[in-house]
């Protein structure tokens, strides 16, 4: 696919089929979030990918988390089901240095989404569907735990990932949106 094609047309998608990306398109993905905009090289960030072995434990989490912030039913349903909707999750950790003298934390969880954003493209470019969810059940306490958080640090997003439910590839939005009234230009 060409690279402006997916750029102004890719779109989440929330079904997914059963196979994930394998090791070396798993390796595509997350080189690709390396090369987020990174002000002061830090890498402000860790993944922790989950394949179908650990879906297991990632429900265990978020339905931890469901009990912990006392969700409603809807939500807790949500919280359970998550673990079975893709193949794939990869969890995102923005890794914050609150000291940094010269690199603020929102500059740093910027970073962090650009390279979430990485990822979603690369594996979009590899034929594979994407969406980034987030909610409250990622400031749970046993995902925070597994995920290897420390105090400062914030989950931003688990990214589903798994090959397109039909088989006729990617969902893509039909064309390219206007983009004029979200822009102005001093000239
Ligand atoms: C930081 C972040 C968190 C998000 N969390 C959720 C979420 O918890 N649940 C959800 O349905 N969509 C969430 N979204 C939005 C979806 O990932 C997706 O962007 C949205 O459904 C719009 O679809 P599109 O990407 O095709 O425009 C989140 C997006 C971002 C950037």
């Amino acid at each position: 696919m060409e690279i402006l094609d997916l750029l102004q047309r890719r779109r989440s998608n929330k079904q997914f089929g059963d196979i994930a990306p394998n090791e070396e398109q798993l390796q595509h993905i997350l080189k690709a979030a390396l090369r987020a905009p990174d002000h002061g090289k830090m890498k402000p960030y860790h993944f922790v990918v989950i394949e179908k072995s650990g879906m297991g434990k990632l429900r265990e989490y978020l339905n931890a988390a469901a009990i912990e912030f006392e969700m409603d039913e809807k939500n807790a349903a949500k919280a359970d089901k998550l673990s079975s909707q893709a193949p794939m999750v990869i969890g995102i950790v923005a890794k914050i240095d609150h000291q940094s003298p010269k690199v603020p934390a929102w500059e740093q969880i910027v970073t962090a989404g650009c390279a979430t954003y990485a990822m979603q493209l690369a594996a979009n470019a590899q034929g594979f569907e994407t969406v980034w969810i987030s909610k409250k059940w990622v400031e749970g306490t046993a995902i925070r735990h597994a995920f290897g958080c420390t105090e400062g640090d914030k989950i931003i997003g688990l990214l589903l990932i798994g090959s397109p439910k039909e088989d006729d590839g990617i969902s893509l939005a039909r064309e390219a949106e206007d983009p004029t009234s979200f822009v102005s230009f001093i000239r």
